[in-house]
């Protein structure tokens, strides 16, 4: 079977939000081979990324807090944790979502047919899908590539699909929560999960291939966060995996670190060592997409790909696999077909992100390394929590705040936050930055509210050691 279309979206996850009512007098096609366990329309961040994770972060946060009360004098026993109580709120909420989405696309709107199957190229614009009612073939004036990405396994002797490991995409499923579980990575995946599974009462191992955790954060922020998770977690620095296998039902790791060979019982097996691009599931290359080194569909800031009418988004394409991003491209693309003649291009210039782990952590802008690495000018300040009064009332004694400035113009270069609420505190920083806000400006050119944790943004700020020349320029 063969059909035209003027417009086919492979990928319901950021793909998703493109069509809407602006597009009913195009015949537009989906195509979603589904993600997780059950298939499900919608793609990662609703079914097994982002937002399940954080539902699950919520729970070990409280967990967690019946642990602190005892520092603030509040004797708070926990009695007990009801796994699958604590699972199926999670999915009872999102499982229908996805299937609410998928009912609406595919028979939603007169002018949208949605084919359920792997899309892969055969030819300029043109895809097959193997759907379970046979292949099609979809031609199309215009394509979205918005296939995203999925976890990278290494290639370990012994990880293989019969070993039964775990990835981000099954372990928020389970039936049952084990004694032990082991991650391979220290990445965003393995620090969030570690935190979850950590605060359910697991015993967590982490494999860790370098000397600190989150190795992409400001070097102080990755050590702060080393630190406190070698105090909660066994955290093997500077292990590699050498082989994994199962006996007797437990999962016996075979390891090299510096002291030498060392062998790790564990019961459950977590693999998060990266995503990859789904470039090759949709068969880029015979599509005739020029691709990056690592996988990476090639886009140009319009979010259009080497041939002329194919457009990519989010993760198959960005340097930076976060929804937000996705979002933006997917908004450039949509914009950018309804308007060929006015198209916008990707604002890439400050992307923050959070590590929704215990402590939290947030970034916008360079690092300290970054800055040094390329020689670039800059001042620095760090501010504890426990230098304002909030902090007091949390007995916070390991968060701070860093910042770097431009000591030419005042304006900020990176922001990075390890502790409570980080994720929302930086967003004054992220402002800043996108609006070209002057760091002494921005601090005594507004109110604080007192005794807010947000002071400590305004004293980091002030802390700058800016000459004061600069404010009269700014
Ligand atoms: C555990 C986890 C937690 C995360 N937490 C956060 C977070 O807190 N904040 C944040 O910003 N980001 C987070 N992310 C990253 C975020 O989920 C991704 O950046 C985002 O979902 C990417 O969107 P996308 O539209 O590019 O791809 P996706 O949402 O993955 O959509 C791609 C869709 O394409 C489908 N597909 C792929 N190939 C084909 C094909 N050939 N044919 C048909 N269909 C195909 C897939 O099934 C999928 O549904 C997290 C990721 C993970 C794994
Ligand atoms: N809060 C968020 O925004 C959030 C949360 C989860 C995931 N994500 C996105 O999803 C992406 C994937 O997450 P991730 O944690 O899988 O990747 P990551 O890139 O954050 O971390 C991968 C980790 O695996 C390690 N690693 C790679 N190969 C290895 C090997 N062979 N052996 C041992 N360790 C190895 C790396 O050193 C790194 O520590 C992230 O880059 C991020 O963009 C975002």
């Amino acid at each position: 079977m063969h059909s035209h279309f003027d417009l086919v979206v492979i990928g319901s996850g950021s793909g998703n939000i493109i069509v809407d009512e602006r597009f009913t007098d195009w015949k537009v096609a989906f195509v979603e081979k589904g993600v997780g366990p059950l298939d499900s329309y919608g793609g990662t961040c609703l079914n097994v990324g982002c937002i399940p994770t954080k539902m699950f972060v919520h729970t070990a946060d409280t967990v967690l807090a019946s642990e602190h009360g005892a520092a603030l004098g509040v004797d708070m026993n926990l009695r007990s944790i009801d796994w699958p109580a604590v699972r199926d709120r999670v999915f009872g909420r999102l499982d229908p979502v996805a299937a609410g989405g998928e009912r609406y696309r595919a028979a939603g709107s007169p002018n949208v047919v949605l084919y359920r199957g792997i899309a892969r190229f055969i030819g300029e614009r043109r895809l097959t899908v193997a759907t379970t009612d046979g292949p099609v073939t979809l031609t199309a004036d215009r394509i979205v590539v918005a296939t995203g990405s999925r976890p990278d396994i290494p290639d370990v002797p012994g990880l293989d699909n019969a070993l039964g490991y775990h990835t981000s995409d099954t372990v928020m499923r389970m039936n049952r929560v084990p004694r032990r579980m082991t991650i391979l990575g220290s990445g965003f995946v393995a620090s969030e999960l570690a935190h979850v599974f950590s605060s359910l009462g697991v015993e967590i191992t982490l494999i860790v291939r370098g000397d600190v955790l989150l190795r992409q954060e400001d070097i102080d922020v990755a050590r702060r966060f080393t630190e406190l998770a070698q105090n909660r977690w066994d955290v093997r620095l500077n292990h590699k995996l050498l082989r994994a296998a199962r006996k007797d039902g437990a999962l016996l790791l075979d390891l090299e670190s510096p002291e030498g060979a060392e062998r790790l019982e564990t019961d459950e097996l977590l693999v998060a060592t990266g995503r990859r691009p789904n470039s090759d599931l949709v068969d880029a290359a015979a599509g005739g997409l020029a691709l990056h080194e690592d996988g990476r569909i090639v886009v140009n800031a319009q979010q259009v790909t080497s041939v002329p009418g194919v457009w990519a988004l989010g993760d198959v394409s960005s340097p930076w696999q976060l929804k937000h991003v996705a979002n933006h491209e997917a908004k450039i693309v949509q914009h950018n077909l309804l308007y060929p003649d006015e198209r916008r291009t990707s604002n890439h210039r400050y992307v923050p992100h959070a590590v929704f782990s215990s402590p939290r952590i947030a970034s916008v802008g360079i690092t300290e390394q970054e800055a040094r690495a390329t020689g670039r000018a800059y001042v620095s300040a760090t501010r504890e929590y426990s230098g304002v009064a909030y902090g007091w009332a949390m007995e916070d004694t390991t968060s701070f705040a860093k910042v770097l400035a431009d000591p030419s113009t005042g304006k900020l270069l990176g922001a990075h936050i390890i502790g409570p609420e980080s994720p929302t505190l930086i967003q004054p920083l992220v402002q800043a930055m996108s609006f070209g806000l002057q760091a002494h400006s921005m601090a005594k050119g507004q109110y604080w509210i007192h005794p807010a944790m947000p002071e400590v943004i305004e004293n980091v700020l002030l802390d700058l050691p800016l000459d004061k020349g600069i404010l009269k320029t700014a």
